[in-house]
């Protein structure tokens, strides 16, 4: 089986300071990616830069916005983006194709493996996709967070083994990443709290952060997929994070030991969706959270909130409120409540189908 790998481009790697489509930097990522496949990586590319290759391209009639830029630069920016990769990747003779997709794409399990096999059918037949939020449609309550969401998903929904996100600093600096005094963080285990060291602030045409960055990239490696941050504006990076990864800055979440099954991932990535919350007590909390696999039973439920069918997404919370799961319920709501802290009664959510946080 050969290795897949999903790299994320962030829209300042793509962009010059004026904000114009840096098509050197685009050239030499592409050869990167050439290179990869050529070494019998599958590949798959989670690419930022529609609006900001868009915003050069036309004096807008009047003031826009911020809604009305994204659709407009994004819808204009992206003919260009996959233009400008078709061309390039075919000086490599690859075949591309665009993924173009939306949150709510994933919502249920039936649009989620309608996803899978797109993408399937396309690295079958050799075609490097290249993904990006439908911004043109994507309406903003439900939209990702950012393109590091999008390609956690996406190297999660694809059984990938390594996502590398390539922004313009080195990786997570243990401080302002402008001090000269901070250093790159290597190794980030699990549950290892790296808050302190991350500000709000994000590059000039950015929409997430350093903030999802690490969130996704948390969530992916407890997948079991190595997840690396690294800088897209350093020459040869992908290159030497593969032949000479010693020498190359970078962060690396080391992931979990053991892989997640395949609906356990798309629970996992699927909290926006929650129709419901589920309080459980103590005990039921130290079972679900316990070394052994357990479903949760109605007998450790103590509130039910929200209406929702079965096989909805549903979130778990404990005596406190703190979130510790998210599930595929197995009943709607009204027997959900019907059968709060009752013993001897189906699983609320059974262990396959519950996500610990
Ligand atoms: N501790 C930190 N280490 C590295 N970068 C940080 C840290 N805290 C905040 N940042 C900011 O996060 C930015 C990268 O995130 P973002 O703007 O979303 O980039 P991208 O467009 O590549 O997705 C960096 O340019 C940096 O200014
Ligand atoms: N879909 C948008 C990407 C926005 C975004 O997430 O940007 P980034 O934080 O740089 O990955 C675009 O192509 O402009």
């Amino acid at each position: 089986m050969p290795q897949r790998i999903v790299v994320k481009v962030g829209s300042n790697v793509l962009t010059r300071d004026n904000g114009k489509l840096d098509v050197t930097r685009m050239s030499a990522l592409v050869d990167q990616l050439a290179w990869l496949r050529d070494k019998g990586y599958e590949v798959i590319l989670v690419s930022s830069g529609a609006v900001a290759s868009g915003r050069g391209e036309l004096k807008a009639s009047h003031k826009l916005d911020s809604v009305e830029q994204r659709q407009l630069y994004s819808a204009l920016g992206q003919v260009k983006l996959i233009n400008l990769y078709y061309d390039l990747f075919r000086e490599y003779r690859i075949p591309v194709g665009q993924v173009l997709t939306m949150k709510e794409n994933f919502a249920s399990r039936r649009e989620y493996l309608n996803q899978r096999a797109c993408m399937s059918v396309m690295l079958d037949n050799g075609v490097l996709p290249i993904v990006n939020e439908n911004d043109t449609v994507s309406v903003t309550e439900l939209m990702f967070t950012d393109n590091d969401e999008l390609s956690g998903l996406i190297a999660s929904m694809m059984d990938a083994q390594t996502l590398v996100i390539l922004s313009n600093v080195d990786g997570i600096y243990d401080g302002p990443p402008d001090d000269g005094t901070s250093r790159i963080i290597p190794r980030v285990e699990h549950g290892r709290d790296l808050s302190s060291y991350i500000r709000q602030e994000k590059s000039g045409f950015g929409r997430g952060g350093m903030i999802t960055k690490c969130n996704i990239a948390r969530k992916v490696a407890d997948e079991g997929i190595r997840v690396i941050i690294a800088n897209g504006k350093r020459d040869g990076i992908l290159t030497s994070l593969v032949t000479k990864p010693g020498e190359t800055p970078h962060t690396e979440f080391v992931p979990a030991g053991q892989s997640v099954s395949g609906v356990k991932k798309w629970i996992a990535h699927s909290e926006s969706f929650a129709k419901g919350t589920v309080r459980i007590n103590r005990k039921a909390a130290e079972a679900l959270c316990g070394n052994r696999a357990v479903s949760l039973l109605p007998v450790g439920v103590t509130e039910v909130e929200g209406d929702f069918e079965t096989g909805d997404i549903i979130n778990i919370v404990d005596e406190d409120g703190v979130k510790i799961a998210i599930g595929c319920v197995g009943c709607n709501s009204d027997e959900a409540r019907a059968a709060i802290g009752k013993h001897d009664q189906r699983p609320l959510v059974h262990y396959d189908y519950l996500y610990l946080e």
